[in-house]
């Protein structure tokens, strides 16, 4: 696989917090996603590949090229799509997508606005305010600009975020086929399931430290292949021991990625009831990538106090 992205001891330090630590990757042709907590760094790394923000030390390369001391080159081959909305709703969605050409300078804008709408299936919509388009609307519009000047890069944080299911698949099925057609793909996510089924291959990062790096497949065949899920009612008393990791609760439920589930049920099951549980339910299943991401992350934080900011970028796209 060709290197398309080489990022070298790419490091990005806030005051005295490290965002960004020491990260080295080489990325081809593929779609590649970025995993991680809230804050674990990603949109930090993003911004430092699309030259928005300069690394505290170490280096990346576009296709060879220095997104430290080539950025205008740089961006001749990427795109990127923020978090936060990219549209002007008070525009047409073609004329959103006809300002980035224009401003991109590309050659006969007319018709390749006509392709990128096509491309996304906005051809009906194109000429109606985007005001009056549904969220997945809104994020296919976006995916339209960033394509208009014809990158073989692009580079998307969190493209389903706030999204509704038919929406979701219909932005992974449109990010598949530009990688299918040869483009390379760096995703962030926060939706494991969409991940595992979309990305070639997934890293995950923790505390700005790339923790793993692998396939979806691979990264499951290396963790603990089986997760015992444990409904306990009222207080939950902690047990220990060498053949399970416990991965966190959900609500009642605390889980436990275990080698062999088969054999560790009915002893986890005994531990936590000598240890004082009071248990309602149990159940065995394979793990999935989120397993595997709770079992890599060294914090299981609750998750962040309100965020502001993203909740409205969510309201705004859910309409
Ligand atoms: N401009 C900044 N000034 C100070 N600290 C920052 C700045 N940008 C990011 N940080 C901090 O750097 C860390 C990494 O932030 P980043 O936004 O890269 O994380 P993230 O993984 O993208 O998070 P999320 O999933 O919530 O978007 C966080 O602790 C964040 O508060």
């Amino acid at each position: 696989m060709g290197q398309v992205i080489e990022i070298e001891g790419l490091s990005r330090n806030f005051g005295d917090l490290c965002a960004v630590d020491d990260l080295n990757l080489s990325i081809g042709t593929e779609i590649f996603g970025l995993l991680g907590p809230n804050g674990s760094g990603k949109t930090t790394t993003v911004l430092m590949l699309t030259t928005l923000l300069k690394p505290t030390s170490g280096a990346a390369f576009i296709h060879g090229h220095s997104c430290l001391s080539e950025p205008m080159k740089v961006r001749e081959h990427i795109s990127y799509v923020p978090q936060e909305m990219a549209v002007d709703i008070k525009l047409t969605g073609r004329e959103n997508v006809w300002f980035f050409a224009k401003m991109y300078g590309v050659p006969r804008p007319h018709d390749r606005v006509d392709e990128v709408l096509g491309i996304l299936n906005l051809t009906d919509r194109a000429d109606d305010l985007v005001k009056t388009y549904s969220g997945g609307m809104r994020r296919r519009l976006e995916l339209a600009q960033a394509l208009v000047h014809e990158p073989d890069v692009l580079f998307l944080d969190e493209p389903t975020i706030g999204l509704d299911v038919s929406a979701r698949r219909s932005i992974w099925e449109h990010i598949t086929r530009l990688r299918r057609d040869g483009m390379t793909v760096f995703v962030t996510t926060h939706y494991m399931d969409e991940a595992d089924h979309a990305c070639d291959r997934v890293g995950i990062i923790d505390h700005g430290r790339l923790v793993a790096v692998d396939t979806p497949t691979a990264l499951k065949h290396q963790s603990a292949p089986d997760v015992i899920s444990v409904r306990i009612s009222g207080a939950y008393h902690p047990i220990t021991g060498d053949y399970f990791t416990p991965i966190g609760r959900d609500g009642e439920v605390w889980s436990f990625a275990t080698a062999d589930g088969v054999a560790a049920l009915p002893q986890i099951r005994e531990l936590l009831e000598k240890a004082g549980n009071t248990i309602r339910g149990v159940s065995l299943r394979s793990a999935t990538l989120d397993d595997v991401f709770l079992q890599r992350i060294t914090t299981q934080k609750e998750p962040e106090g309100f965020d502001e900011r993203k909740f409205r970028t969510m309201l705004r796209r859910r309409r």
